[in-house]
C-alpha cells in the first residue's frame, strides 16, 4: 500500500451531520458515527432512511447542511475544491451501477482509478507508470479477473463488472472504501461472492469500509460492525448477532421476522440455497424483546425503539 497517513486519529469520524435536502426533506439528523482503521461496516435501513445520502456525504457528492467528516483526522466540509479533489482520491467509491466506461477495455477502467494521481493528459495519452500497470495486473489478479484484461466492459456480466469496479477503487489505494448497494443488481450467489470479495480484501489490506446495502443477511455475514439507520437517524449500532427481531422492528418497522428464515429455507432454487447458506440474521430464534439488547449504548437508539 501507497501513501498512507498515520495518524492516531479514527479513520472516519461523523459528528452531529445532517443532511436537509432543498425540498425539505431532512435524510441525515444529526448521526455520530466513528470508524476505526480496518473496520468493515455494513449500514443497513428501509428505502428513504438517509444510506445513500450518507455515503455521499462523506465525499460530498451531496454537500452536508451540518455537523462534521473528518477523514483521518481533517476536516472534509470546509476543504477548499483542490483540497477536496485530493481528499476523494484517498476515498474509493464502488457503485451499484458500477460506473464503468463502457467502451474501455477492463485495464483501462481498473488504471482509471488512478486520474486523480496520474493526471488527464498522461491518462488520456495512455501513459501510465509502470507501478501502475504492475498493480492494476496484481488487482485484476485478486479480484479474479486474470485473463480479462483486455475486454470491453460492456461485454462483462454483472459480478464480472462488479470486480472490475472493486479493483479500480483499490487502484486509488484509498483510505476509506465508500460502497453504495454493490449487490443490488446481482442475482444471490454473485451478491455473495461480491460481498467476501469486498470484505476479504478490506481485512487483508486494513482497508475501512461503509456499505450501504439491502441484504440484511449478506451484512450480518460478513461485515463487522452493523449500522442501523432509520429516518435519518442511528437506531443500531453494534454487533451483527445483535440484531435480533426487536431490533430489526426498530429498523425496519414492524414485521414477522421469525418467518424469514423459513420463507428462504423453501427456495427451491440451488443457487440462492449456496447465497443463504448460514444466514445468521434469518436463522434467528425466538428472543424475548426485553432482553434483546444491541451492543451498542447509543442514546438515538432508545429513543427510535421508544417511537418504533
Ligand atoms: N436529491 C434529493 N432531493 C431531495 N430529497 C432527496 C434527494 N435524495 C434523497 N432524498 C430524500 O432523502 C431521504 C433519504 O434518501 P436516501 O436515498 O439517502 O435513502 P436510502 O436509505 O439510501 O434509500 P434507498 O435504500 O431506497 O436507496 C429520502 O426521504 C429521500 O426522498
Amino acid at each position: 500500500m501507497r501513501g498512507h497517513a498515520d495518524t492516531d486519529a479514527p479513520m472516519l469520524e461523523l459528528q452531529g451531520l445532517v443532511k436537509r435536502y432543498p425540498t425539505g426533506d431532512l435524510a441525515l439528523d444529526h448521526v455520530d458515527l466513528t470508524v476505526p482503521r480496518g473496520q468493515v461496516v455494513a449500514l443497513i435501513g428501509p428505502s428513504g432512511a438517509g444510506k445513500s445520502t450518507l455515503i455521499r456525504c462523506i465525499n460530498r457528492l451531496v454537500e452536508p447542511s451540518g455537523g462534521d467528516v473528518r477523514l483521518d483526522g481533517r476536516s472534509l466540509p470546509t476543504q477548499s475544491a483542490r483540497e477536496l479533489r485530493r481528499t476523494r482520491r484517498q476515498l474509493g467509491m464502488i457503485f451499484q451501477e458500477y460506473a464503468l466506461v463502457e467502451r474501455l477495455t477492463v485495464m483501462e477502467n481498473v488504471l482509471s482509478g488512478r486520474l486523480g494521481y496520474t493526471g488527464f493528459w498522461r491518462s488520456w495519452a495512455r501513459r501510465y507508470p509502470q507501478a501502475d500497470l504492475e498493480q492494476a495486473f496484481y488487482l485484476l489478479d485478486r479480484v479474479g479477473l486474470t485473463g480479462f484484461e483486455n475486454k470491453r466492459a460492456d461485454a462483462l456480466s454483472g459480478g464480472q463488472r462488479q470486480r472490475v469496479g472493486i479493483a479500480r477503487a483499490l487502484m486509488q489505494d484509498p483510505l476509506l472504501l465508500l460502497v453504495d448497494e454493490p449487490t443490488a443488481s446481482l442475482d444471490p450467489k454473485t451478491s455473495r461472492q461480491i460481498m467476501r470479495l469486498l470484505c476479504e480484501i478490506c481485512r487483508e489490506r486494513g482497508l475501512s469500509a461503509i456499505i450501504n446495502i439491502h441484504d440484511v443477511a449478506l451484512a450480518t455475514q460478513f461485515a463487522d460492525r452493523i449500522v442501523g439507520l432509520r429516518k435519518g437517524r442511528l437506531v443500531y449500532d453494534g454487533q451483527p448477532a445483535g440484531l435480533v427481531p426487536q431490533v430489526l422492528t426498530d429498523i425496519y418497522g414492524m414485521e414477522d421476522w421469525h418467518d424469514a428464515g423459513h420463507e428462504h429455507d423453501a427456495d427451491p432454487a440451488s443457487d440462492a440455497r449456496e447465497a443463504l447458506a448460514g444466514m445468521p440474521s434469518l436463522s434467528i430464534t425466538a428472543t424475548p424483546a426485553d432482553t434483546a439488547s444491541p451492543a451498542s449504548s447509543n442514546d438515538t437508539l432508545h429513543t427510535a425503539r421508544a417511537t418504533a
